[in-house]
């Protein structure tokens, strides 16, 4: 497959190199110094773009390739209040986007886990639940947009709960999931979700030992959605 790369940093070149160890061919690496490249590419020969950027780039990247018909496999996190739009220009344009706050299989296994294990704890009035998440300190969004899938989880499954918020921000209530982020190096990403009461905790934690598992998913994603139309997810993608 013909694959470009919108975004080429820490997570584009991994990217990269998996696409073409796996046979398939870069036809362009886009950062912020390189865009007027965009315009020498011709979209026909495009089999699908891969978007790692940043939150303030993503829109305007996805935006590019879904107007020209081009199926876009996004993973940056911190814009999806532009999400809805792009769904729309996806099936204006008859084409397909891809969206996951995490393309890492042992994630996707921790969202069901950790959907499964809210399921549980939605009538233990005893316990307080909190999430941590931990990154490298040149993230840009806080929390991650994993963090944010998983409280969106837990404040489904727990009635009692209305909506996340950063623990550094002033108040708390009982309503609100507390969610603290860390930024150390060079940690690619690690979450726990935590159910302490006076008598015990109860503790689910994932942890990416390096960035590989988040870019073969990408990848495997957009070997996958070659000829698909509408707007995915993994739900979608993931046979279990
Ligand atoms: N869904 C998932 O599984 C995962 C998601 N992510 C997310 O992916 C995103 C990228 O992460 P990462 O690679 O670590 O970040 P980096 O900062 O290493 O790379 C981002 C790249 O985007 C480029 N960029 C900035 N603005 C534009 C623009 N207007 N057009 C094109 N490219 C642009 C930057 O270019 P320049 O260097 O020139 O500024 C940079 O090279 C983040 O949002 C992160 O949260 C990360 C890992 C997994
Ligand atoms: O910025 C990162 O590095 C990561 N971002 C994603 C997120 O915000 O959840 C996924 C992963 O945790 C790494």
């Amino acid at each position: 497959m013909n694959i470009l790369l919108l975004g080429y940093g820490k997570m584009g070149k991994i990217i990269g190199e998996i696409a073409e160890s796996r046979g398939h061919h870069i036809v362009g690496k886009i950062n912020i110094d390189n865009r007027e490249d965009l315009s020498m590419l011709d979209p026909d020969t495009i089999d699908v773009a891969i978007e790692f950027s940043q939150p303030d780039a993503a829109f305007e990247n996805i935006s590019w390739a879904i107007n020209r018909k081009i199926p876009v496999v996004s993973g940056t996190t911190g814009w999806l209040e532009k999400k809805p739009a792009i769904a729309s220009l996806t099936l204006e344009k008859e084409t397909a986007f891809f969206y996951a706050s995490n393309f890492s299989v042992g994630v996707n296994i921790f969202f069901r886990v950790n959907r499964f294990l809210a399921g549980l704890m939605k009538d233990q009035k005893d316990y307080k639940v909190t999430m941590e998440e931990i990154h490298h300190t040149e993230k840009k969004d806080a929390p991650s947009g994993t963090a944010i899938t998983l409280a969106e989880a837990i404040i489904d499954e727990i009635p009692s709960l209305r909506n996340w918020k950063l623990a550094e921000d002033a108040s708390e209530s009982e309503k609100e999931l507390m969610i603290t982020s860390k930024r150390i190096d060079p940690a690619p990403g690690t979450h726990i979700v935590r159910y302490r009461s006076e008598i015990d905790d109860i503790e689910i934690s994932h942890t990416a030992h390096s960035r590989k598992g988040f870019a073969l998913g990408a990848v495997l994603v957009a070997e996958w959605i070659k000829n698909k139309n509408g707007v995915l997810s993994m739900d979608d993608f993931l046979s279990f």
